[in-house]
């Protein structure tokens, strides 16, 4: 087993301008595009390798828009995740509403997929305090009842954006059936580190 490729299928969902997208960018780019802010279309779709406890995992990541717009798009990007990473601009109190619609749907249709609750934006917090509409322990009291993972990040200042695609690598690796998915996994060995597919980011 040591030394495998594993395909570990991520969504980033959320309300629009939450920065999922920068998120992304962000862990596999190092950098944060200020300039004016564009949404996605569709989703757009990165494979990243990584090494976690001696064992190869490579995570597929699915960066879906967030207009409501494209709710049913988003839908067929969830299928099968064993991750998501569902965001919320800690300055915008809507946008939590939008997390609990997202968890409510991956409740009902994707009981294996770990979810990962995160407060995006946290330079704006940090510099303004009373900016904060979304209070953290609110966020992790709702966690603990839906047995999800929390965290604040920035992907301006890189904050905690690492840490968290390497926690959600851990977890799949931790995870009671690792062993059996990992024989299923696709072998991505012919791909680069970081691979872009399909960029509908306009
Ligand atoms: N200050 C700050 N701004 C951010 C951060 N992340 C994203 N932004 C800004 O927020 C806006 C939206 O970011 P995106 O990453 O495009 O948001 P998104 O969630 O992918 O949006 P959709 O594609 O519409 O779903 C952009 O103007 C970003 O520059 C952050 O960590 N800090």
């Amino acid at each position: 087993m040591s030394g495998q490729r594993v395909d570990v299928k991520v969504v980033m969902l959320g309300k629009d301008a939450v920065g999922k997208t920068s998120l992304v960018e962000r862990y596999i780019h190092h950098r944060f595009l200020p300039g004016p802010y564009q949404n996605t279309i569709g989703a757009a779709f990165v494979a990243k390798a990584m090494c976690v406890r001696g064992q190869n995992v490579t995570l597929g990541i699915w960066d879906t828009a967030g207009s409501e717009r494209y709710e049913a798009m988003s839908r067929i990007y969830y299928r099968g995740a064993r991750a998501a990473i569902v965001c919320y601009d800690l300055t915008d109190s809507s946008s939590f509403e939008r997390v609990k619609f997202w968890v409510n749907e991956l409740k009902n249709c994707e009981d294996q997929c770990q979810i990962y609750i995160c407060g995006t934006k946290s330079d704006l917090v940090e510099n303004d305090k009373a900016l904060r509409q979304i209070d953290y322990h609110d966020v992790q009291d709702y966690a603990d009842e839906i047995n999800a993972r929390v965290c604040e990040t920035s992907s301006k200042t890189g904050q905690s954006v690492d840490e968290l695609f390497q926690k959600v690598a851990e977890d799949f690796v931790n995870c009671k059936d690792f062993e059996t998915l990992a024989e299923k996994g696709v072998d991505l060995t012919q791909k680069r580190n970081a691979t872009s597919y399909t960029c509908c980011h306009h």
